[in-house]
């Protein structure tokens, strides 16, 4: 409503000059009608006695010279009216045009047409409807510019395959995050973008990354996010520090946290919601070293070309989604965890994945001590281990129906966990 308000309020204004014009115009015309045509002069005799004898004619003069001042002063006026209607539509064209331009984006679903970022330079946030329910902030395009530094390299927080994600200072206290879109014209990352935004609108978690805003400006689209400071679990694991920064206890943490947020997704949304693109690189840790799940670009979009060997082998071949999915890209982040390999190791050769590597060595789990992570070896249970490992070797079962249900995996995690970590264990 308010932005609908706002558009007829910037129409009248655009529209007020050419009204203005044209009622003066209009009032010329009026105005030169309504003076007399003709100055009749009356020649009448004078009159005696009652006899009315018939006078003479009434003699009406014309002045030809008054006649073509009229017949210019029509001219004009006439032009002047064509030169201002034509000149309106033009202007009004203009206009049209140019708000499309700033503002072409049609997406979440309609709603961004009150998106009116680019107009003014006045770090400016709307608030409008969100796709369903509840508001997202809308930034304006020149407050994240600004707040980036100009998109400088500076302030670039890694280079990704759809766009860069940069930190950003918007209030001058906190840092967030932005990642900018370009090519949003493209119908894939337009609909990417799109999903994105509308599925973090919706879905409200603390271990689910928070929205805290986006931009539509021309062919850039941004999304602004909370700070994640502890960055991605993959390059936690496997990035210069390889994991030693992680103990065992924090494993577990990371590995409740992001059933807990797949238990939302898959038990408490309506409809339920499988993520599809779940892998280490999409598990983000704040700074308290709490998990939440990032990128929802592919949560609802059926995807042709399959980038990610974390995903199940029945994703390939009949195109199936359902929340098992999810439960296998679950299972290999957990093998990941224990493990520390990535979830497809690049040597010279064949890519493997850890699951083909990793599976017919737990078959006997007296392997496992050898096989796991080095940098948390003999720092935990050894029953806890086992228990966790053979989570990890159900959910990557190649049958999806033989895997468990998030919620099962979650309860079975949840008494391995240390009660001041969000778990059940009591360490007496
Ligand atoms: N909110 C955030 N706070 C801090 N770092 C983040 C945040 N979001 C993402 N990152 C970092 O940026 C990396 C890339 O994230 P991004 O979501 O841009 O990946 P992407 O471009 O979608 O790549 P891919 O398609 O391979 O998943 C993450 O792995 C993480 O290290």
């Amino acid at each position: 409503m308010f932005v609908k308000h706002q558009t007829r309020m910037c129409l009248l204004r655009h529209l007020l000059l050419p009204i203005c014009l044209v009622g003066f115009c209009f009032f010329s015309v009026v105005f030169v009608s309504a003076t007399p045509q003709e100055i009749p002069i009356s020649q009448a005799s004078p009159r005696t006695g009652g006899a009315q004898s018939p006078g003479p004619p009434v003699v009406k003069v014309v002045i030809r010279q008054d006649l073509n001042k009229k017949i210019l002063i029509a001219l004009i006026v006439s032009s002047t009216l064509l030169c201002i209607t034509v000149m309106m539509i033009l202007y009004l064209l203009l206009w049209r045009y140019r708000s499309m331009n700033n503002n072409s984006f049609n997406g979440i679903k309609g709603k961004s047409d009150s998106v009116k970022s680019s107009g003014s330079t006045k770090p400016v946030v709307h608030k409008v409807d969100s796709v369903t329910k509840g508001t997202i902030p809308v930034y304006e395009y020149q407050l994240l510019e600004s707040g980036t530094n100009k998109f400088s390299d500076g302030n670039v927080l890694s280079r990704g395959g759809r766009g860069c994600l940069y930190s950003a200072c918007l209030d001058g206290k906190s840092s967030v995050t932005v990642k900018r879109l370009d090519g949003g014209g493209e119908t894939d990352i337009e609909k990417q973008f799109e999903n994105e935004v509308d599925w973090l609108a919706k879905i409200k978690h603390q271990n689910i990354i928070s929205l805290l805003g986006f931009s539509v400006y021309r062919q850039t689209r941004c999304i602004v996010y909370e700070m994640m400071q502890n960055g991605s679990l993959e390059n936690r694991l496997h990035g210069p520090s390889q994991g030693s920064g992680l103990t065992w206890q924090l494993r577990m943490k990371i590995a409740v946290d992001i059933a807990r947020g797949l238990e939302y997704l898959h038990e408490h949304c309506h409809p339920p919601v499988v993520h599809r693109d779940l892998k280490s690189s999409n598990i983000l840790l704040d700074s308290d070293f709490n998990a939440k799940i990032s990128d929802f670009g592919y949560a609802t979009v059926l995807m042709t070309q399959n980038k990610n060997l974390n995903r199940p082998s029945e994703y390939l071949l009949d195109g199936k989604v359902t929340d098992k999915n999810d439960v296998y890209s679950f299972g290999v982040i957990l093998l990941e965890l224990l493990l520390g390999k990535r979830s497809v190791e690049k040597p010279s050769t064949e890519p493997e994945s850890v699951v083909t590597w990793a599976v017919p060595k737990l078959s006997d789990r007296a392997n496992l001590p050898n096989i796991l992570d080095p940098a948390i070896k003999g720092t935990m249970d050894l029953k806890h281990l086992y228990q966790v490992a053979a989570v990890a070797v159900l959910c990557v079962q190649p049958e999806p129906s033989y895997r468990p249900l998030i919620t099962d995996v979650l309860h079975s995690l949840i008494p391995l966990l240390p009660l001041e970590l969000g778990g059940s264990l009591r360490i007496l």
